[in-house]
C-alpha cells in the first residue's frame, strides 16, 4: 500500500471529508499570506472535527522555530511539515522534542543527507506543478520514506507511483474543484494509493 497524505485543508467541513475517505496524514498550512492558509481557530476546529487516528501535520516555510513549537504544544497539528530552507540543526531540534518532521526538498537537492523522519520532494509548494519524475532516485539511495508530491491527480497518481515508488504521496491542488476540496477527487486519489502494494 502506498500511503497518502491529503493536505492544504483550510475549512472546518474539510475535516469530515477527510474522515469520510480516511488517508494516512493530513495537512494544514501556517506559511502566511497562501490561500490555503488556516488561523489558529480554523486549525483547531479542523483538529476537533477530524477522526483521532489521522495525524495533522502543520506546513510551515522558514518561520520562526519556537513558533512552531507553540502551535505543537496546542495539539492542534501531530507533526511539522517544512516546506523552507530550514537547517538541519532546526530539523534535529524539532525531533528532540518528538515532533516527527517532514523536511521538503526539490529534486535538485534530494541527495542531500537529513535526519529527518520523511523527505518530501516537490517544487510545487500547494502551485499543482508537477516535476520531472525521472530525477527521483531509486529506493536503494533513499535514507528514509520518501513523500512524493507535486501537481498529483487523479489522472497522473498510478503513473506515479508506477513509476517513482513513494512511500508517501501528498496532495493539495489536486484534490480541490474551484479551490475546494472535492469528496469525489478525495476518494478516487485514496483509492488509487492504498490500491498499490
Ligand atoms: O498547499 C499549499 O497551499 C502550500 C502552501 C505553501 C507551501 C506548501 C503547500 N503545500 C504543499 O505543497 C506540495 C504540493 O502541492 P500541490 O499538490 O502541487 O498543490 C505538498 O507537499 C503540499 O503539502
Amino acid at each position: 500500500m502506498t500511503k497518502i497524505k491529503l493536505c492544504g485543508n483550510f475549512r472546518a467541513e474539510d475535516a469530515d471529508l477527510l474522515n469520510l475517505v480516511q488517508p494516512d496524514m493530513a495537512g494544514m498550512i501556517f506559511v502566511p499570506n497562501q490561500r490555503r492558509t488556516v488561523n489558529i481557530q480554523a486549525a483547531l476546529a479542523i483538529r476537533a472535527r477530524l477522526d483521532s487516528n489521522i495525524p495533522l501535520f502543520g506546513v510551515f516555510k522558514n518561520q520562526n522555530i519556537d513558533d512552531i513549537l507553540s502551535i505543537f504544544e496546542t495539539d492542534m497539528i501531530q507533526g511539522v511539515q517544512l516546506h523552507g530552507d530550514e537547517s538541519e540543526l532546526d530539523v534535529e531540534l524539532l525531533q528532540k522534542k518528538d515532533i516527527p518532521v517532514i523536511k521538503v526538498r526539490t529534486p535538485e537537492q534530494v541527495l542531500l543527507p537529513t535526519s529527518a523522519n520523511y523527505l518530501l520532494l516537490d517544487e510545487s509548494a500547494g502551485s499543482g506543478k508537477v516535476f520531472d519524475w525521472r530525477m527521483v532516485p531509486p529506493k536503494s539511495f533513499r535514507q528514509q520514506p520518501l513523500i512524493l508530491a507535486g501537481g498529483l491527480t487523479p489522472a497522473n497518481l498510478q503513473a506515479i507511483i508506477d513509476q517513482t515508488h513513494p512511500d508517501v504521496v501528498d496532495i493539495s491542488s489536486g484534490d480541490e474543484t474551484n479551490g475546494i476540496k472535492n469528496l469525489d477527487k478525495m476518494r478516487t486519489l485514496v483509492q488509487i494509493a492504498h490500491k498499490n502494494v
